[in-house]
């Protein structure tokens, strides 16, 4: 990959504590097996808001998919339908969604929330005819972050060919104005499940829940807005607190072992998202570069759930990690 695109994609804001922060929170877990479960072959199915997935995991939005690799978003969507995840379409993905759709792949779409609210009504709506099953706003970025590595090498622009293909032409925007009022105008505007994407702190975790949010996501965005934010490990004790159980709760950021997914599940996750192994998957092989990496890191989760004493998912509990 030409090295300014490879930056683009590893690339942190900041100094990039959150970034290094988010995989060492993982890595300084550790787990405490229970032994002569009998658990027998694993079962790693779950169903996340509708969606059913082989195993507790969904390819996080990235951006720019034509730039790691010419089978673009399609490539990565073919890989995640025959892995049996779900993947959640980045706003700033380069093929329309149509053809990403065209895979046969469970979707969830990624929105920027737009303060442009005809041009977002017109987008949920072609979203949802193309069958996307869930709406995934981020809301952790009311600006963009400092990204340091693409300031260095001057990265600001597609090369010519490449677009936003699901933005009409236009920019997407980022608006430091919206709030929750935002969050209540786009609940009123899908019947889809809602799932606010980039929370951290218990007390909005309670908000997202009182808005009418059927999931939330612990993310800080990969390192990529602001850094020296928690790491999304550190974070979701609270957040699970604030929840109580009304909705469930996803993580993102670091996560890049099977062991990574079964302590994130056994500290209380519905599921976890992957973001940059998924691209590096894609940037090295296409759509099975991308089936590659989703299929090693679900032996790695099995093996870990049997040499844990765990048959499914759902038989991990918080007393396994130390
Ligand atoms: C290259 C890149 C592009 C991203 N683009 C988006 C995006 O368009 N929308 C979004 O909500 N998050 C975006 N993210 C954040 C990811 O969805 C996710 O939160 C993060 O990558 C998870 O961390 P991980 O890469 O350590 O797995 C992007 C992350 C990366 C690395
Ligand atoms: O979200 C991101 O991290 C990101 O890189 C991005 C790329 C294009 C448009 C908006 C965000």
């Amino acid at each position: 990959m030409n090295p300014v695109h490879r930056d683009f994609f590893d690339g942190g804001a900041g100094e990039e504590r959150t970034l290094r922060d988010n995989e060492a929170a993982f890595r300084r877990r550790r787990i405490i097996p229970r032994v002569l479960r009998g658990t027998g072959p694993r079962d790693l199915r779950t169903t996340v808001l509708g969606t059913d997935l082989s195993m507790p995991l969904l390819i996080a939005p990235t951006a720019f998919h034509l730039l790691a690799h010419p089978a673009g978003e399609a490539g990565t969507a073919q890989a995640a339908r025959s892995a049996g995840v779900a993947m959640v379409v980045s706003m700033a993905a380069t093929q329309p969604i149509e053809q990403i759709a065209d895979t046969g792949a469970a979707l969830w779409f990624q929105l920027y929330p737009q303060p442009d609210l005809d041009f977002q009504a017109r987008l949920l709506e072609r979203v949802t005819k193309a069958g996307v099953e869930g709406i995934v706003v981020t809301v952790d970025s009311p600006v963009l972050g400092t990204r340091t590595r693409d300031l260095r090498n001057g990265f600001t622009d597609l090369p010519p060919g490449l677009a936003c293909r699901n933005m009409d032409g236009r920019d997407i925007a980022m608006d430091d104005r919206l709030g929750w009022p935002h969050i209540d105008r786009l609940r009123r505007a899908t019947d889809l499940p809602l799932v606010l994407k980039g929370i951290l702190h218990p007390a909005d975790a309670a908000l997202a829940v009182t808005h009418g949010a059927d999931a939330v996501i612990v993310s800080n965005h990969g390192g990529r807005q602001l850094d020296g934010a928690i790491a999304t490990l550190d974070a979701l004790p609270a957040v699970l607190d604030a929840v109580g159980g009304r909705v469930p709760v996803l993580i993102d950021g670091g996560i890049r072992t099977g062991t990574d997914i079964l302590v994130a599940l056994a500290l209380g996750a519905t599921a976890t998202l992957v973001g940059r192994p998924v691209v590096d998957g894609l940037a090295r092989a296409g759509a099975p570069g991308v089936r590659e990496t989703l299929e090693t890191l679900r032996a790695q989760l099995d093996h870990a759930l049997a040499l844990a004493g765990a048959q499914r998912p759902a038989e991990l509990s918080p007393d396994l990690i130390a």
